[in-house]
């Protein structure tokens, strides 16, 4: 079959108008969705060109089922969130995985969740039948990363005194009851090189929380330890804030270095994005993987979930191991 060649159409004056308030006015929801505004009945109106009999329908069902009263409009779901002085108010959100009917993708009737059975039971059919597989929100975990970070004699210097120091090391503990949470070494007390972390740290803090956009605060404490992990250790799933006496840790660092050549693979830190579940942070599925390059310095919130992968080191010499400087920058 010969392919078929059509004119391009020329578009209208008219249509072009028409293409650029659509896309005005999709801008104008996907705004109020990021900036997390909630709206009202009315205001929801205006917005997306609602008629009257569809927010009638709305306002019946607002009053006979409250909870989990949403509907959705195009790749955007409206929730009711509250009253107030006598109005309703919705928050938008941007739907991520739309499984939706095409027939239906540019229909701007709205639909709402409530009357769809449940999700596994939907089929697509020429009904409005919309999908919505429960919405999570995912907020990725920042993190800012500097290479070489120390001067090639101060890292020698480094390298050689933790060596010296390996009978001072002591198994790590750590505040959760599972006693096979975290395998690894550490050092608490190295006056020569925790004050030469720590002023660094205190000095780049505050570049790293405005690249990191953490709420501003005032810089207090800046802990630091020192770390060993040989073959077969780890640290387990967990966030460098979680208890009381740890709350005020607002910046977690990890400064990594060993010996070249490298005698060990594995001891990734993994950290996980986090979502909110019963109200609760916790980690996310999707995660970045970063690797213990010699000489680099990590920085993230001390919240993020994070862990560090399982380390091979098939010599099990100490001096093969993976070392850290790490710590916590405190709010005062
Ligand atoms: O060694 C690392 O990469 C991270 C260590 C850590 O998470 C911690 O000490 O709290
Ligand atoms: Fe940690």
């Amino acid at each position: 079959m010969k392919a078929q060649h059509r004119k391009p159409q020329i578009i209208s004056e008219d249509t072009h108008c028409q293409v650029n308030s659509l896309i005005q006015r999709l801008d104008n929801v996907k705004h109020i969705a990021d900036s997390g505004f909630w709206i009202s009945t009315t205001e929801l109106k205006l917005l997306l060109s609602l008629d009257e009999t569809f927010i009638n329908s709305l306002n019946k069902k607002v009053l006979s089922q409250p909870q989990n009263c949403k509907f959705s409009w195009r790749n955007f779901e409206c929730t009711l969130v509250d009253h107030q002085f006598g109005e309703s108010f919705w928050a938008i959100n941007t739907k991520q995985n739309l499984l939706i009917n095409n027939n239906d993708a540019l229909s701007q009737t709205p639909t709402y969740v409530s009357e769809i059975p449940d999700y596994k039971q939907s089929t697509l059919s020429d009904s409005i039948v919309l999908k919505i597989p429960p919405e999570v929100e995912v907020i990725p975990s920042p993190y800012a990363l500097i290479d070489d970070f120390l001067s090639a004699s101060q890292l020698n210097d480094l390298l050689r005194y933790t060596i010296n120091k390996q009978p001072d090391f002591l198994p790590t503990t750590n505040s959760a009851s599972d006693p096979n949470y975290r395998r690894s070494f550490y050092l608490a007390h190295f006056p020569e090189f925790s004050d030469l972390m720590v002023n660094l740290v205190r000095k780049i803090s505050p570049q790293i929380i405005k690249h990191l956009d953490i709420k501003d605060f005032a810089i207090g404490q800046i802990e630091s330890q020192m770390t060993a992990h040989n073959h077969g250790n780890y640290y387990k799933v967990h966030n460098d804030n979680g208890s009381p006496d740890c709350a005020s840790r607002i910046l977690t660092y990890v400064y990594y270095y060993y010996r070249e050549p490298k005698s060990f693979n594995g001891g990734e830190l993994v950290i996980y994005d986090s979502k909110i579940e019963n109200g609760y942070s916790v980690a996310a599925d999707s995660r970045k993987v970063i690797q213990p390059t010699n000489n680099t310095i990590i920085f993230f919130p001390s919240h993020c979930m994070h862990e560090v992968l399982p380390v091979s080191c098939p010599s099990e010499y100490f001096a093969d191991s993976r070392f850290t400087i790490n710590g916590w920058v405190r709010h005062v």
